[in-house]
């Protein structure tokens, strides 16, 4: 496998996959994974919903802010971000200068399915979340548009196929992902 050379920063909105695909294309780079929402989690000893319902969404967000600094600043390895990260210019610019975004697009349906179930996502917990997710998505396309390499999710797609996909949009950018010359002799 070539190597990395940048950490792989995985956007876009909840349900779009970036924990579960995320960390089968760290499996494939055979790099370390790592989760921001999960990390701000360990550090809080708290659960998302409960950082925001006692400390408030912008404590959330400083946060976020500090763990995705902090992990980019360590070894090239997947970092899968929370669905909110990738819309303020201040995270954007921090992956901008030692990472490279992926974006996993997946359409509001398609997300619908995958979060309709949970109740772990606090900005979901409104009187109609189907609507919410659609304002939420609706607003955040313009963010996630800005990301280096988008990649599309399908129904008809596993999380495998989805990170063999991611795999395939890195290694269009030789910076990212560098052959070695192992590679070339098998
Ligand atoms: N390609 C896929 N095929 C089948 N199920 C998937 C696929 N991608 C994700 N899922 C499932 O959809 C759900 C949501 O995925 P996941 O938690 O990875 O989303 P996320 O983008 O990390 O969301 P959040 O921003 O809330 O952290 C999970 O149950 C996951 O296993
Ligand atoms: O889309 C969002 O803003 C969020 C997504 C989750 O990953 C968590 O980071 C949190 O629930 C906020
Ligand atoms: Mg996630």
């Amino acid at each position: 496998m070539p190597q990395l050379n940048k950490t792989v920063v995985m956007v876009g909105m909840m349900g779009a996959g970036k924990t579960a695909v995320g960390t089968a294309v760290a499996r494939l780079l055979k790099v370390p994974f790592v989760d921001s929402d999960d990390e701000i989690v360990k550090a809080a000893s708290r659960s998302i919903a409960e950082i925001f319902e006692r400390d408030g969404e912008p404590f959330f967000r400083d946060r976020e802010f500090e763990v995705i600094g902090r992990l980019l600043r360590g070894t090239p390895c997947v970092l899968s971000t929370g669905g909110g990260a990738f819309l303020s210019e201040r995270n954007r610019a921090q992956i901008r200068a030692s990472g490279i975004s992926v974006w996993l697009r997946a359409d509001l349906e398609l997300l619908w399915q995958r979060v309709r179930h949970k109740t772990t996502r606090p900005l979901l917990r409104t009187a109609n979340p189907h609507e919410t997710l659609r304002t939420l998505y609706e607003a955040r396309l313009p963010a996630y548009e800005m990301a280096d390499l988008a990649v599309d999710a399908s129904p008809d797609y596993s999380i495998e196929q989805m990170a063999v996909r991611v795999v395939e949009a890195l290694k269009t950018r030789p910076d990212v992902l560098a052959e070695t010359a192992k590679d070339d002799d098998a």
